[in-house]
């Protein structure tokens, strides 16, 4: 089957994937896999081929938030993907969840246009339970310390005329907020695959937590690098 947005016929994709927003990131995982090759390449969707221990593997980029993101992640399932686990970067929510910390999203709160436009109302957003555990795994064997919890997903970055209520979800204990998790975690439940993901925390969301936003620094660089790993690893040890 030809995958029209990914540019990419099917059967060169494999069961597990890794997605994140960054095509540069894509580029930075790929290079931790075997044999890399760039499979496909069109828009924000650069597709990375290899093995990680000796598992086929797909590395994909999906672009900045949920609509456009969504398009990646059905056409990875109608090409046989299984197993899908996001690598991204997110705002923190709490204080003591500081720029350079890693969280495994449990669920997210549907925040985005998306979501609500594929699953009825009050649909909940919540990761695979087996992708979590290998998640939880994979980082112990790091010593750093890991959050795990609710996110969640959003399609603004800047407010416009209307603020966000990020106070309501962070007085609910929502850790942190990114752009596209909600969409996989409901497109992977609808068409019955497995996903979960995994964040960098690149700055503080909300106002009055904020600090100088500086995602590009050499402590987030470090956590990416560190999630970028656990992923992978969580990736082939999911039961
Ligand atoms: O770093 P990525 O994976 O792109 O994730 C986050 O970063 C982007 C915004 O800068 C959004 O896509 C958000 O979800
Ligand atoms: O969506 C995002 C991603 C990273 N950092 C943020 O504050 N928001």
């Amino acid at each position: 089957m030809y995958l029209t947005n990914l540019k990419i016929e099917s059967d060169l994709l494999a069961k597990k994937a890794i997605v994140c927003g960054d095509p540069n990131r894509a580029k930075f995982i790929a290079a931790e896999l075997e044999n890399t090759t760039v499979l496909a390449e069109n828009r924000e969707y650069v597709t990375y081929g290899g093995t990680y221990q000796n598992e086929k593997v797909v590395v994909v980029s999906h672009g900045v938030g949920a609509s456009g993101a969504a398009i990646c992640f059905e056409q990875l399932i109608q090409g046989g993907v299984e197993e899908i686990i996001r690598v991204g970067t997110a705002g923190s929510y709490q204080k003591e969840i500081q720029p350079g910390s890693l969280v495994i999203s449990t669920a997210a709160v549907s925040k985005d246009g998306l979501s609500k436009q594929i699953a009825p109302e009050g649909f909940p957003a919540v990761a695979d339970i087996s992708v979590t555990q290998a998640l939880l795994d994979a980082s112990k064997k790091y010593d750093f310390k890991i959050h795990s919890g609710i996110t969640l997903t959003l399609d603004v970055f800047y407010e416009g005329a209307l603020s966000f209520p990020h106070h309501l979800y962070q007085k609910a204990g929502v850790l942190a907020v990114e752009m596209e998790i909600s969409a996989l975690f409901t497109i992977a439940a609808i068409r019955g695959i497995k996903a979960g993901a995994i964040v960098a925390i690149d700055g503080f969301a909300d106002a009055d937590l904020a600090e100088e936003y500086d995602p590009h620094n050499q402590q987030v660089a470090a956590a990416i690098e560190k999630e970028s790993k656990i992923a992978l690893e969580a990736l082939i040890h999911i039961k």
